[in-house]
């Protein structure tokens, strides 16, 4: 899906009203009928009081709209506008006498005396500024947001919260709970640093014209399972292990030798032929044990990598996961990446090396994914003052290089040469140890089944993911484990081949 930004949003709203040859305020009416289908099936209890906080804009007037319909459906309801300009909108001022008319608690806020008491409701609508915002926040529509944010209580966001950038960095707004974004997703919504602004995104249809989403033009996209199925390969009913692909794993060193066992099971269990698990002496009986599948091939040393040889012939390597960083690893690492031309993924102590001999990253074979988090990657390209940079440089960094780099996070970034995509499957439960390790063995395995790399990439970080999404009903997030991860690949297929259960 199409992430926009928000002079593009404004366009499509102009060319669907165009297109479709409905009126503004019939395409406000699918807004406002999108988010309160969505709030009415959250929010059953019609006994909550409500409290609609709109502004003078179009979003203010998607709010005034939802507070008709809730007042209709038997919520209780209070509507306000917040009054930081006297500029109304067509559709907006509109609202305001049909939410007079239909005689719904209706009230002007333009000082700070007039700001209800938030204490006395159980959920706010934030309907103060929408894609429209254009400068910082000052005033009454300040003083009310604050408000907001110290009340405690279940804020929910219409299409984004009341003072976010769409496109820049954002230091104040509100603080909601819940976004329910209107059809095209907005790359601030997906951001780290926005996250205490935006909480949970849901993405809601509003009929926006299919031909004018498709004339944008744009680099950035949020992932979807559709894609995912798209660039699925078919299983040959011919396949056997020899055709289906060899990953190399390499890494471990004494006390970290289960990150390459997590890895070797990860990469078998997304569908390569054969694993083999490249590890210092120390590793051999651990893998053996608990992953017979794998083939063991020993370091001479028993503690940690010093050469990486070996005669077998894979067809991609994961590589750097609880490797170390001394010396003789170092030098091996550097031998191996000198002859090494095969598909590649590297994460963790292959990227610190890296970031210590940043002339090595010349040795990298094209389209090598890297998969850093964000302190990692910041070892690698440098600090930055906000998210904003971070993709800019992360980006330039990518291109220099030809890599594909892998930001993990709530939400991981893939930046593929000009292109960012935007993973929104799984949740905080992946946030555990040995979660990278299997993303690593995830990669490497398909890596090794011919995935043209920026497609392992998505299709990797979309299905670890989605095995957390999967759980969310049968494992407390709390307990869940890297192994849970490993064990819900094959659900992960499932659910992405016949698009069954959502996730
Ligand atoms: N996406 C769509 O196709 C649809 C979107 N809808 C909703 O419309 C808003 C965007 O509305 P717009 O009128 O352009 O602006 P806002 O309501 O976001 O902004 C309010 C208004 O205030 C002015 N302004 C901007 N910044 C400030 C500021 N810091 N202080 C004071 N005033 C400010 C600015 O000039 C704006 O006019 C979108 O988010 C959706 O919610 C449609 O309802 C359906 C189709
Ligand atoms: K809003």
């Amino acid at each position: 899906m199409k992430i926009l930004s928000a002079g593009q949003i404004r366009e499509i709203d102009a060319k669907t009203i165009h297109y479709e040859g409905i009126s503004s305020l019939e395409l406000m009416k699918h807004a406002a009928g999108a988010f309160y289908d969505w709030f009415t099936k959250k929010y059953t209890d019609k006994n909550d009081a409500i409290l609609i906080l709109s502004g003078v804009g179009n979003n203010g007037g998607d709010g005034l709209m939802v507070a008709r319909l809730l007042h209709k459906a038997g919520y209780r309801v209070q509507a306000c506008v917040v009054e930081y300009s006297e500029n109304y909108t067509e559709d907006c001022a509109h609202n305001v006498r049909r939410v007079k008319a239909e005689n719904i608690p209706f009230k002007r806020i333009t000082k700070e005396k007039e700001i209800p008491n938030f204490s006395e409701y159980d959920i706010l609508i934030d309907a103060l500024f929408g894609t429209g915002l254009s400068r910082e926040i000052t005033g009454i529509a300040a003083e009310v947001i604050k408000k907001m944010n110290e009340s405690g209580k279940t804020i929910v966001s219409i299409d984004v919260p009341g003072g976010l950038f769409p496109d820049k960095k954002t230091t104040f707004a509100v603080e909601a709970d819940e976004t329910v974004t209107f059809q095209i997703p907005k790359l601030a919504l997906y951001l780290p640093d926005n996250y205490r602004f935006v909480g949970n995104v849901t993405i809601v249809n509003i009929g926006l014209s299919e031909k004018a989403i498709a004339e944008a033009s744009t680099n950035r996209y949020l992932i979807e399972k559709k894609d995912i199925r798209e660039l699925l390969k078919p299983l040959s009913k011919f396949a056997h292990k020899g055709t289906q692909g060899h990953a190399l794993i390499i890494g471990g060193s004494l006390g970290k030798t289960g990150t390459v066992c997590l890895a070797s099971k990860a990469a078998l269990k997304t569908g390569c032929g054969l694993v083999s698990a490249y590890l210092p002496k120390c590793g051999t009986p651990v893998i053996q044990t608990h992953f017979p599948e794998a083939m063991a091939i020993e370091d001479d040393n028993s503690a940690f990598i010093t050469h990486i040889d070996y005669d077998i012939s894979p067809n991609a390597i994961g590589i750097g996961i609880g490797m170390g960083k001394r010396e003789e690893t170092q030098h091996a690492f550097y031998r191996f990446l000198q002859k090494n031309a095969l598909p590649m993924v590297i994460d963790a102590d292959g990227l610190n090396i890296l970031s210590l001999h940043p002339e090595w990253l010349d040795l990298l074979p094209p389209k090598t994914i890297l998969t850093p988090h964000p302190k990692e990657l910041s070892r690698l390209i440098g600090e930055w003052s906000d998210d904003y940079e971070k993709i800019e440089k992360a980006t330039a960094f990518a291109q220099k290089y030809r890599l594909i780099v892998i930001i993990k996070g709530a939400y991981s970034l893939i930046i593929d040469s000009d292109n960012l995509y935007v993973n929104d499957s799984g949740t905080p439960a992946l946030a555990t140890a040995g979660s990278g390790d299997v993303l690593t063995g995830i990669i490497a395995s398909l890596l090794a089944q011919g995935y043209e790399p920026g497609h392992a990439a998505r299709v990797g970080v979309y299905l670890h993911g989605l095995t957390a999404n999967l759980t969310q009903q049968t494992i407390h997030p709390r307990s869940f484990v890297a192994s849970d991860i490993i064990d819900n690949i094959g659900n992960a297929y499932f659910t992405i081949e016949n698009g069954m259960i959502k996730k």
